[in-house]
């Protein structure tokens, strides 16, 4: 593991020298000589260790210390000083500061000091990574899910040194791509190595490759230091490629050169640098279809496609609706501190008919809003329909089910308004939908436009 490291220090020749004892413990270390430029750096870079030396020209190592831990808590610091004075000590410890050492610095300390902050790092990662374990499950019991939970054990059981094969993990939009690859690495032999998630769609296309595969020092103007790409960052670990069928076609290239020779090189380098990157990509694009159209190369979507795994629409495993919808609920009442137990029948079944565009993610929506505004034991189908005009008023209803019926009559009720009041306001509505056109309003209201014609004069009448 390496750990980014700013190094601000004036004295030129001590710090180059440093930076290259601690580049040789393997480290990614950033150089600056002022306090000013060493901020604004840090506000760059965001490193994970900051060394400064106490006396800088241009804003002091102490106040720099301070502004960057107001903004990153969690920053590992250690202090120079060539002067030792005991108030500086206290007020570099008072900040929060890993330790304070006293010039000529003592390399095998200083070594040391890394080495724990190393060993530190290393366990914050994984108990963010533990943290977010528990918040990654696969819910479903249809044989679609039970079979790309087979292929993911399969795959962890594969507990090998060498790189896994490439997945490539296909589905529509909302239907658990992302949950699946964090399963994917979470159960595998490089579970502790970092899972980084790339979403190609997001990124600018001309940042692309620099955050892939990072840049030397010059690459190109504003390239004041080298920095490592993402593929470098996930090395030992996973790098999730999202949307990969957005990935432009110049890079494509790069891409499949990296995963046949495990090597990267960054922007502006001469020298290629070993990698060891399981790369999972997910895609709810047609592959084979773009490369027909000429814009995905069909080598590197056969160098992806080692493995895939497919994600049917939940439209198409219904059977998975019951247990997402008790895992959301749980998820959500917890989180808004709610005390649901459950779902009236009426709600499940609708559910059962609805046809999930979104997938599983437009259902965790829907039930998180439900959670929002019940304030009962139960979530019943106003909560699911409550405040907002949103799609799933429109959820098709086969004509006269009496479940459906019979709510949207028990709610009617409950509005108070009268017969003649919802006569009159269901045809003002029909009206409006229609632009006032009589044909299209009987049509909608399934009357003849006579009768609507009667209905209208007479509410003048008795207007
Ligand atoms: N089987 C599942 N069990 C539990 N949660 C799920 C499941 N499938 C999806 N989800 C949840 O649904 C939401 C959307 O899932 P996810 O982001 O994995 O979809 P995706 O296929 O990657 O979507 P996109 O293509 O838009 O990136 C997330 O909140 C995820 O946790």
């Amino acid at each position: 593991m390496s750990l980014s490291i700013l190094l601000v220090e004036d004295e030129k020749n001590f710090a180059l020298s440093l930076k290259r004892f601690l580049e040789g413990k393997g480290q990614e270390v950033y150089v600056c000589f002022d306090g000013e430029k060493g901020f604004n750096q840090f506000l760059e870079l965001n490193p994970e260790v900051l060394l400064v030396d106490c006396r800088l020209p241009g804003m002091g190592g102490i106040e720099l210390l301070k502004k960057a831990k107001e903004l990153n808590p969690d920053l590992y610091s250690i202090v120079f000083t060539a002067f030792g004075s005991i108030e500086d000590a206290v007020e570099v410890m008072k900040l929060g500061s890993f330790d304070y050492i006293q010039k000529p610095i003592d390399l095998q300390r200083l070594g040391q000091l890394i080495l724990k902050i190393e060993e530190n790092v290393r366990l914050k990662r994984e108990i963010d990574y533990y943290r977010k374990k528990e918040e990654t499950s696969l819910i479903g019991s249809s044989q679609a899910i039970a079979q790309v939970k087979e292929s993911i054990h399969k795959l962890a059981s594969l507990s090998t040194t060498k790189t896994p094969p490439t997945v490539l993990i296909t589905g529509e939009t909302g239907t658990g791509k992302d949950v699946v690859a964090r399963l994917l690495h979470r159960h595998s032999s490089r579970s502790k190595n970092p899972f980084i998630h790339v979403n190609c769609i997001s990124l600018p296309e001309n940042l692309v490759e620099d955050e892939l595969f990072g840049h030397d020092q010059g690459a190109f103007t504003g390239a004041k230091n080298a920095k490592p790409g993402l593929m470098e960052a996930a090395d030992g670990g996973a790098l999730f490629l999202d949307e990969i069928g957005d990935l432009p076609y110049n890079l494509q290239g790069k891409l499949l050169t990296a995963l046949e020779t495990k090597k990267i090189r960054r922007l502006g380098s001469v020298k290629d640098r070993k990698t060891d990157v399981w790369i999972i990509a997910a895609t709810n694009r047609n592959l084979f279809e773009k490369v027909n159209q000429g814009s995905f190369r069909q080598d590197l979507l056969f160098r992806l496609n080692v493995v895939s795994i497919y994600l049917p629409p939940l439209r198409d495993r219904k059977e998975d609706i019951p247990d997402l919808c008790h895992h959301f609920l749980k998820k959500f009442s917890i989180h808004y501190g709610k005390n649901i137990e459950g779902f009236k029948e009426e709600v499940i079944e609708i559910f059962l008919r609805y046809s999930w565009p979104g997938n599983v993610r437009e259902l965790s929506h829907k039930i998180e809003q439900a959670v929002l505004w019940c304030e009962e034991n139960l979530i019943s189908l106003k909560h699911i329909r409550a405040g907002i005009k949103n799609d799933f008023n429109e959820i098709p209803s086969p004509k006269g089910d009496p479940i459906e019926k019979r709510t949207i009559v028990e709610e009617l009720l409950q509005t108070k308004l009268s017969l003649k009041e919802l006569e009159s306001e269901l045809i003002k509505l029909a009206l409006e939908k229609t632009g006032g056109n009589l044909s299209q309003t009987a049509k909608l209201l399934g009357v003849t436009r006579d009768w609507l014609r009667y209905r209208m004069e007479k509410k003048l009448l008795d207007a």
